[in-house]
Formats: structure tokens, C-alpha cells, sequence
């Protein structure tokens, strides 16, 4: 079981103050920089070709998302994720409503064959389609059943070289050699569009801290889940409804290292995937 705790992993962040280059989509790309700078690093947005590269090659971290891509966007997403794999930042990749178009499959597959991605994440719809499993993406939208997520996890994770995240109501973490279900989250969160998008850029800032890809992806996501249950519980104000629910999880997020938690440890599970 690699090191998760959650009160070394929120330091290390806070330590590193990692800058995070994310070139996102137009769609909540507000919240992905609130929620990096809530996490105690430095967002940035540089998403022009010129510019990306240098950006990148100056950051700790590095988050493509493909949520609203473009052929411009496309090639400025390859332009960083090749900087940083030059320069050695750790690179996250959100292959959003990839299983949706033929075009967004073309486009992940580019991001997953010519970069080396250290951690990817999708919902079960996107990492069964990344897979070739059966999928059903509406949209950015995760539908249906997927009884084999844990296998489909693993062979993503063989496929691509990079630590797997496939959320849901149960996400599971998977490399080529282990799998992880991580209990953490509340329903509200798949009530609020975004929550998948922050789930990446929370990945890269914790990436950017901590050296171990899975110790990262493991604590990023289970710290997420903690922050999402504590504004589900009301430990940061009461809500009326998702938009009310948005806005106490990112105070969760910011207030996390001064709240009363329980550790991540005990969230997190080894499992066998056969
Ligand atoms: N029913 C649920 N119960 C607990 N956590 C959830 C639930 N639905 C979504 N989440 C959490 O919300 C975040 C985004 O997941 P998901 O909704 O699968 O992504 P996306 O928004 O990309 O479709 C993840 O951290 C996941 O654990
Ligand atoms: C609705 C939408 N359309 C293109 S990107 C986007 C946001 C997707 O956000 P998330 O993957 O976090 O649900
Ligand atoms: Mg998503």
C-alpha cells in the first residue's frame, strides 16, 4: 500500500505552492483555477500556441483537458503535454466525452499515444470507451452500467503507461500492477458539471507535490471525496440545492487542512482485478 496520508500529502502541497498550467475547457474553466488555487497552488491558463510550451516548461504541473476541443486546441494540448514530458512535469490528461464523437476519440488517442501521461482520468463511460469496452457517452456524460470498470481501469492503465482514475460512485485507481477502490464522495457531486474537471486539475496539483504517481493520484482523490462528503454533511454551510452544494465543496476544499477529517488511509482498498 503506497503512503497516503492525508495531512502530509495537504503539506506537501502547501509546500511546493506547485504552479499548474491547464489547458482546459471554456466550460469550467473558473472552477478548475479556484479549485488549484484552494488546494494551495498557483493556476494558470496559458492556452496559446506561442506561449504554451514556455508556460509549461516553467510549471510543476500540467492538466490537459479536452472537454471543448478544437484543431487549434488540439495541437496546442500536444505543444504542452510534449514540454512537459520534456522538462519532466507531471502531466494529467481529462479525455472529456471521449466514446461521444469520432472526433474525441481521435483526439484522446493522440493524447494517450504520443504523450507519456503520468495520471489519466475519466468517468466509467470515458475509460470503458478509451478501452474499447462497450460505452455509453452522452455528451461528457457517463451512462449505464459498467460492471468491468475495475478490468477496464487496469487495461487503460496498461494501454497508456499512466496511473488510471475512473470516478464514479466508487473511483478506482489502477496501474498495470495494482488496483485501489477509493471510498470517498457524495451523490451531490455528480449533480454539479465540473466535478469530474476539478477531480483532474486536484490530481496535477497533488502530482506536482508528491513524487509517486499513485501515492498522488491516491490522496488527491480520496482528499477530494473527504472535501465533498464535508460539504455534503454541512460542515461548511448549509446548501439548498447543487449550486448552493458547488459552492461549499470548494470551501471544503479550501478549508480541508484545518478541518477535523479522518485519515484517507481507511478509504482506500487494494482489490483483485482478474
Ligand atoms: N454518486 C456519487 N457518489 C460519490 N461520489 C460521486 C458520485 N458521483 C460522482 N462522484 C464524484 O464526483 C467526481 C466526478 O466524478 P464523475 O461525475 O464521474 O466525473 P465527470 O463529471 O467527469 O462525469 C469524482 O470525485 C467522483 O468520485
Ligand atoms: C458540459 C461540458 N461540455 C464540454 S466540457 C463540459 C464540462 C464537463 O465537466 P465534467 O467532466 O467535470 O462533468
Ligand atoms: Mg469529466
Amino acid at each position: 500500500m503506497p503512503d497516503v496520508a492525508l495531512d502530509e500529502a495537504l503539506a506537501a502541497v502547501a509546500g511546493e505552492q506547485p504552479l499548474i498550467n491547464s489547458v482546459t475547457n471554456d466550460v469550467t474553466v473558473n472552477d478548475v483555477a479556484n479549485i488549484t488555487l484552494y488546494w494551495g497552488g498557483l493556476p494558470v491558463m496559458s492556452d496559446d500556441e506561442r506561449e504554451v510550451g514556455d508556460m509549461v516548461g516553467i510549471a510543476d504541473g500540467c492538466l490537459l483537458n479536452m472537454g471543448t476541443v478544437s484543431e487549434s486546441g488540439e495541437e496546442t494540448m500536444l505543444t504542452a503535454g510534449r514540454a512537459a514530458n520534456e522538462r519532466g512535469v507531471p502531466l494529467v490528461v481529462d479525455p472529456v466525452g471521449v466514446g461521444a464523437t469520432p472526433t474525441r476519440d481521435r483526439v484522446a488517442d493522440r493524447l494517450v499515444t504520443d504523450l507519456d501521461v503520468d495520471v489519466l482520468n475519466g468517468n466509467y463511460g470515458e475509460i470503458s470507451a478509451l478501452v474499447g469496452d462497450d460505452a455509453e457517452v452522452r455528451g461528457v456524460e457517463s451512462v449505464g452500467e459498467y460492471a468491468e470498470i475495475a478490468a477496464a481501469a487496469v487495461e487503460c492503465a496498461r494501454k497508456t503507461g499512466a496511473v488510471v482514475v475512473a470516478s464514479g460512485e466508487t473511483d478506482i485507481v489502477a496501474t498495470e500492477e495494482a488496483t485501489f477502490e477509493v471510498d470517498a464522495g457524495h451523490s451531490m457531486m455528480g449533480a454539479v458539471v465540473g466535478t469530474g474537471c476539478m477531480l483532474g486539475v486536484t490530481l496535477a496539483v497533488f502530482a506536482a507535490a508528491i513524487d509517486d504517481p499513485l501515492s498522488a493520484a491516491l490522496s488527491g482523490t480520496a482528499a477530494y471525496g473527504l472535501a465533498g462528503e464535508l460539504a455534503a454533511e454541512g460542515a461548511f454551510g448549509d446548501y439548498r440545492g447543487p449550486a448552493s452544494y458547488k459552492i461549499a465543496f470548494l470551501d471544503a476544499v479550501a478549508g480541508l487542512a484545518d478541518a477535523s477529517t479522518p485519515d484517507i488511509a481507511d478509504r482506500i482498498d487494494p482489490i483483485e482485478v482478474r
